[in-house]
């Protein structure tokens, strides 16, 4: 059936229900990409994680049969110079519904454009679920790292991050910035004849979709709140577009009341009576909201690239971008991934923190119903942050602490379940 990926032999396919839920065998087959740079330290040591934490939950009961699909690099090895996201890994991960990836690298300036964003844009995740939580024990440039708590709702197929681009003095940059001179009265290029130009495409369609995803997350998860960030007062029509039709969205399909006249609206959660408040927050004054007052923070919706600076801001104030997880969604397919990329510089050195991907494997066996396995990879993790044996990220804030490799973490974690 595939060119180059071997589907294991024993295992079944996850599939997707009428309404959506997930049927999940005792033993599914889950799709993984190592990824590029520190993929090939972090994906092994997370496969052997998830599957010591799937043994020890369910005794041999319950099994995961891990197939590896190519993207980035390896993929060139195996397919051929210039084929970095094949047709038959798109078709896997779309197959098998629940999958896992490493980082991929992405050039700056020119190059090949992103295999992440291509993916998600492939299989229309256009949810990309990036949950910030402190840890007791991770040391913290902030004070109050307990009170950041918040799950960001990034869009994740539009924006100017989709990739509409036009190298400056190229035939097509020229071609637009004329057209936008002669056809729509656009008088203000400053250096016209040297610009790359880029386009911002944010739709009703794209905004309504994710914002619906971001409200009823918080009504499952009992969340006092909903925050739009975007950059509405500059970019009126994308960013603040997105900003008046999560409004309105919130408005139309869940019944939420303006306060004080508007803009700001609330309503009942169905499900516990709590009242959810949606409000709405500028970026830039976000940025520094979230290090002064992020116990007003919890769900976070917002666009493509806001989400993108936000998650690693957020990030940081409770530990680094060594322990943050993340998924990509559509309403049937999963792929989860680390909030970091390669490190390009640690790779192949047995050193970075696997916790992002760990972590991110721990949201998809939440999401596959798997709870006892999730449980305790969190357990196991909370342990080995405070037995202070970590990596490098960690001891050099922690005192007292003994640096183990990424192996080693891993080992760590497993010993402690
Ligand atoms: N989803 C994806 O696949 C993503 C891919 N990328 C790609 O990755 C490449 C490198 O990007 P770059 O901007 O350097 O960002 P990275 O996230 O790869 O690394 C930035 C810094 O974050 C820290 N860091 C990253 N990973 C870990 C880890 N596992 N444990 C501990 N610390 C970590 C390191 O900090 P320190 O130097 O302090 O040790 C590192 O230098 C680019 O090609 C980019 O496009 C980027 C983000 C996401
Ligand atoms: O695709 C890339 O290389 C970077 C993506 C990224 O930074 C992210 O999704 O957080
Ligand atoms: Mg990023």
């Amino acid at each position: 059936m595939y060119q180059h990926i071997q589907v294991p032999k024993k295992g079944q396919k996850i599939t997707v229900n009428a309404d959506m839920s997930l049927s999940v065998p005792d033993e599914p087959i889950i799709p993984y990409i190592e990824g590029d740079g520190t993929g090939q330290d972090i994906t092994p040591v997370m496969l052997k994680v998830v599957d010591a934490a799937v043994e020890k939950a369910y005794g041999g009961r319950k099994k995961i049969h891990w197939m590896e699909v190519f993207a980035g690099e390896k993929s060139t090895h195996v397919y051929g110079p210039d084929v970095w996201l094949p047709e038959e890994t798109l078709a896997a991960l779309r197959d098998f519904v629940v999958s896992i990836k490493g980082p991929l690298t992405t050039p700056v300036g020119g190059g090949i454009r992103s295999l992440n964003v291509a993916l998600r844009q492939e299989l229309d995740l256009y949810v990309c679920l990036r949950p910030v939580q402190y840890f007791n024990g991770v040391p913290s440039p902030v004070k109050e790292p307990h009170k950041v708590n918040m799950v960001i709702f990034r869009e994740n197929s539009e924006d100017i991050y989709a990739g509409i681009e036009y190298e400056a003095e190229s035939d097509k940059a020229k071609k637009l910035i004329k057209f936008l001179q002669t056809e729509l009265g656009v008088t203000k290029i400053r250096f016209p004849n040297t610009s790359g130009i880029g386009v911002k495409p944010v739709s009703r369609e794209g905004t309504e979709r994710l914002m619906r995803k971001a409200i009823q997350y918080a009504i499952d998860n009992n969340k006092p709140s909903v925050t739009i960030v975007h950059k509405g007062n500059i970019m009126k029509y994308t960013e603040g577009g997105f900003r008046d039709w999560s409004y309105a969205l919130a408005q139309k399909e869940f019944g939420a009341q303006l306060v004080d006249g508007g803009p700001w609206c609330k309503f009942k959660n169905p499900k516990s009576g709590k009242e959810i408040t949606i409000k709405d927050s500028i970026a830039d004054a976000f940025l520094q909201q979230i290090l002064l007052r992020p116990a007003e923070y919890s769900v976070v919706a917002t666009l493509n690239l806001n989400g993108d600076y936000i998650s690693d801001a957020l990030a940081a104030q409770v530990g680094g971008i060594g322990i943050a997880p993340g998924a990509n969604l559509s309403d049937s397919v999963a792929c989860f991934e680390a909030t970091h990329g390669t490190a390009p510089k640690y790779a192949g050195k047995d050193y970075v923190n696997p916790g992002s991907e760990i972590l991110s494997a721990e949201m998809m066996l939440r999401h596959m119903g798997w709870v006892e396995a999730a449980d305790l990879i969190i357990s196991s993790l909370e342990k080995a942050i405070l037995s202070k044996r970590v990596t490098y990220d960690f001891a050099r804030l922690m005192e007292g602490a003994t640096q183990v490799s990424c192996s080693g973490f891993g080992e760590e974690m497993i010993s402690q379940m």
